[in-house]
Order: C-alpha cells, then sequence, then structure tokens
C-alpha cells in the first residue's frame, strides 16, 4: 500500500521528498538566523489551508499578530482560517501580556513550561476538531529550540514529548530548529535522532553574494533526495531548484 503523504506545496520541495513527507512526520527545519526557516513553515501551513487541511502554529519567538502581518506580506493571511476554525494560532510568546493577547483564543500561560504549552496544543486541536469535524493535518512550533534553550540537556526530552502529541493526532509537523551560523548540526543534543526527518537551511556567501540553500539530511519512511540545492525566498513564498545544485566552496588557506 501507497504511504500516505502530506505535500509541503513549497514549490520544487516535493519533488525532492518523492512527493511529500510521510503522514505523522515530525520535521526538524534547522537553520541559521534568516535563512527562511519561519517562512518556509508559514507557507507550509498556508497551502493546507488553501486545500482544506486544518493547522495549528506555535509561535514562541514573535507575536502572533507580527506572523499574521508576515503571512498577509506574502498574501497569505490566515484570518479568515481561523474565524473558520480551521486554524489555530496559539500564542506561546505573550505570557497573555499586552493588549493584543487578550484578543487571542489560545494563550500558553507559561511559554517556558512545556506542560503548559501541551495543554493548550491539546485544546486547539479539539476546537479544530469540533469546528471542522477532523483533527488538524499540519502543525508548526517556531522554534522548538526556545523551549531548551536554558537547559540543553533536556532538548531530546521537550522535542519526543511535543512530538508524541503531534504524531499522536496524526499530525505532520515542522519542528523549527535554530542553529547559530556556523555549526554544522541541527540544533540540541539529541533532537536529530527524536525527529523523523530533517531539512536543513542554510546562506553562505560565495564570491561575495549570499546564496541560500537546502539539503534533506533524513526522512524516515521514504526515499530522497540527497543533493544540497539552491532556494530563493521572493514575494509569493519560498522556491527551491530541484534541477541546480549547490557545491561548497572550499576555504582555502593561501601561505606566503
Ligand atoms: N518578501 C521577501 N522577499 C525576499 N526575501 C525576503 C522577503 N521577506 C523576507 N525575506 C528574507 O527572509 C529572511 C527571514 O526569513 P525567516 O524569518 O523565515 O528566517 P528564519 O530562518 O526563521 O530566521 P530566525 O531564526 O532569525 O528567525 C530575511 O532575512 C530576508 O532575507
Amino acid at each position: 500500500m501507497a504511504i500516505q503523504r502530506v505535500k509541503t506545496g513549497i514549490p520544487g520541495m516535493d519533488e525532492l521528498l518523492n512527493g511529500g513527507i510521510p503522514k505523522r512526520n515530525v520535521v526538524l527545519l534547522a537553520g541559521g538566523p534568516g535563512t527562511g526557516k519561519s517562512i518556509m513553515s508559514q507557507q507550509y501551513i498556508y497551502y493546507g489551508l488553501q486545500n482544506g487541511e486544518p493547522g495549528i502554529y506555535v509561535t514562541l519567538e514573535e507575536h502572533p499578530v507580527a506572523v499574521r502581518e508576515n503571512m498577509k506580506n506574502f498574501g497569505w493571511d490566515p484570518t479568515p482560517y481561523e474565524e473558520k476554525g480551521m486554524f489555530a494560532m496559539i500564542d506561546g510568546f505573550t505570557g497573555g501580556i499586552g493588549r493584543a493577547a487578550e484578543r487571542e483564543r489560545f494563550v500558553v500561560p507559561d511559554p517556558t513550561d512545556v506542560r503548559s504549552l501541551i495543554d493548550v496544543v491539546k485544546e486547539a486541536i479539539s476546537w479544530i476538531e469540533e469546528n471542522t469535524g477532523k483533527p488538524p493535518v499540519r502543525g508548526v512550533i517556531d522554534s522548538v529550540t526556545t523551549l531548551y534553550l536554558t537547559k540543553p540537556s533536556v532538548a531530546r526530552n521537550i522535542v519526543m514529548m511535543l512530538k508524541k502529541v503531534f504524531s499522536g493526532f496524526g499530525i505532520t509537523a515542522f519542528f523549527v530548529s535554530q542553529v547559530s551560523v556556523a555549526e554544522r548540526g541541527f540544533g540540541g543534543p539529541g533532537v536529530e535522532h527524536a525527529a523523523d526527518g530533517i531539512i536543513r537551511l542554510d546562506l553562505d556567501e560565495i564570491d561575495g553574494e549570499l546564496v541560500r540553500s537546502l539539503i534533506i539530511w533524513k526522512m524516515r519512511g521514504t526515499k530522497h533526495d540527497m543533493r544540497r540545492h539552491p532556494f530563493e525566498i521572493t514575494d509569493k513564498g519560498v522556491i527551491v531548484y530541484p534541477d541546480k545544485v549547490v557545491k561548497r566552496r572550499k576555504l582555502v588557506l593561501v601561505r606566503s
């Protein structure tokens, strides 16, 4: 039987994934600052909404109002879908502080406490089920790194706890993982093993120009492309180029 897949909807990406992400996979979207992790996550969620697939988005690094504004800049206004009960924005940023936070439907009272975050996620899933008759298909946490910045030793446990909830409800998720500019890993000890998939995004200076590229490091349940491909961020979102390959320039030391 063919496996069920969730299309990312990001032009070029599903080709690299042999058709899409296997359903229920939790995929780490790992990369340095400004590499495009949030934009790619928002594009993933919005593609689903447009195709009748409910979604949840947990924002831990940005105000939910700023996330909606950023999405609108790309033409991805989530508000009508929130009104229909198809999309839940989970505010893990404000802790309920501020006027705008009072208007949010799902607010995590203590964003540093993973259990309180999980409770609100479950509430949002039930709300979507009540409104649409099905659980969300897609989910995003932006970023999971925030949850263990000060306690890296529990990183893997936290990712496992969240993965159990998301994949338990059949949700296919992007967990955004922040890595520092020169870091080769995927952000946090052991998280790379807990995740079902890893997509690594990079921004490199080549010949005085910043070049965006990505590579699918792993994806359980499917074969996938193994090469590094360039991508661009445009006014309409991310476009990946499956026919182009980026070969990293090596740093050559010249002795005088
Ligand atoms: N309309 C646009 N057209 C082209 N590029 C854009 C546009 N809007 C934003 N960008 C690029 O996207 C980058 C931000 O992307 P994004 O917020 O997804 O990064 P991120 O990987 O989530 O970063 P961080 O970890 O710092 O939050 C900007 O630095 C800019 O280079």
